[in-house]
């Protein structure tokens, strides 16, 4: 988070506000589900078992007026006490210390034990906004039956604002950016606006291929072999990879292989394990050689060469 490169926004407003916001909540609430429409895409790993998310993840939304830098935090173990608990629970209160902004996410119609004991635990001196999720479910729907229960979450805590969302169907989403954008101090964005996206997941995965070519290839080989990731996906916390590793001539994807395919073994088992720290998450990953000659002529090569 220190490293920041420099960059240009040509559009920014002159009153541009930068901050962070933790989104907090008892497990299986749909943190990760709200963070993954609040960025625009799947970065967090979301599933109906509680506790998946083991990791703090940032995400990053950037519009012409902010950027808003969300800290998704493990949900509070109220429950057991052992020494993971122990630890996710310091990391909650580690993530919520130095932010801005306070999201604490409750399920509609289910405030318990569980849910107060996380609001005792922020901190008094950051805004926390009441972020009511799930209000698709069909009980939902009577407003009567709402207000009795926002009434009840608002009378646990003074909350500088509250708003209804279903984080699984993007509902009320752009109304809580618009929410928190003024809550944020004003300062110039911290991170590139692209910084991420399902782009640079894919940047990322293809990055780690490439120095593992370097790695078990050595120097030169590798500059001669392009690497493209022909598909990316997300399903169930499984990120699926295929990665195609371009050679201009049958003698060169003998080599990447090796004996027996033993090397390019060695190297996807490799990307593989670097993925998964990268992307906290399982990964499928398939690499395979490809013989595209003339592929050199490739202007997107190129270019990735700065040429
Ligand atoms: N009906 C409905 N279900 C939702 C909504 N948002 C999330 N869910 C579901 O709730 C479950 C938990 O969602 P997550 O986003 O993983 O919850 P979390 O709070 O991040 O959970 P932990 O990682 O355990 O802290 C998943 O099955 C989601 O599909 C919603 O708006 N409506």
């Amino acid at each position: 988070m220190s490293e920041v490169p420099s960059h240009n926004y040509p559009s920014l407003s002159d009153n541009f506000s930068c901050g962070f916001v933790a989104i907090v909540g008892r497990p299986n609430v749909g943190k990760s589900t709200l963070m993954n429409h609040l960025i625009g895409q799947k970065i967090s790993i979301t599933s109906k078992k509680a506790q998946t998310t083991r990791h703090r993840v940032n995400g990053i939304y950037t519009d012409n007026e902010a950027q808003l830098i969300f800290v998704d935090t493990p949900g509070f173990q109220t429950y057991h006490r052992n020494a993971l608990n122990d630890r996710l629970n310091q990391n909650v209160t580690e993530a919520v210390a130095g932010v801005d902004v306070i999201v604490f996410v409750v399920e509609a119609l289910r405030f318990s034990d569980a849910d107060r004991k996380v609001l005792q635990q922020l901190p008094q001196r950051v805004p926390v906004v009441l972020v009511i999720n799930k209000v698709d479910k069909d009980k939902a729907k009577d407003q009567a039956i709402m207000q009795a229960f926002i009434d009840e979450v608002q009378q646990a805590f003074t909350f500088a604002k509250v708003a209804l969302v279903s984080a699984k169907h993007g509902l009320g989403v752009a109304q809580l950016i618009h929410i928190l954008k003024p809550m944020l101090p004003q300062g110039i964005p911290l991170y590139p606006e692209d910084m991420v996206t399902d782009k640079s997941a894919r940047f990322l995965a293809m990055e780690i291929v490439r120095e593992k070519l370097f790695r078990y290839l050595g120097e030169e080989l590798p500059y001669a072999m392009n690497v493209e990731v022909e598909q990316f996906a997300e399903e169930d916390g499984l990120y699926q990879i295929y990665i195609a590793v371009l050679v201009d001539k049958d003698s060169q994807k003998g080599i990447l292989i090796g004996k027996g395919g033993e090397k390019l073994k060695k190297i996807s088992t490799e990307a593989r394990l670097d993925m998964e720290k990268l992307f906290e998450t399982k990964v499928f990953l398939k690499v395979w050689a490809k013989v595209k000659s003339g592929w050199a002529d490739d202007i997107r090569f190129l270019r990735e060469l700065g040429m």
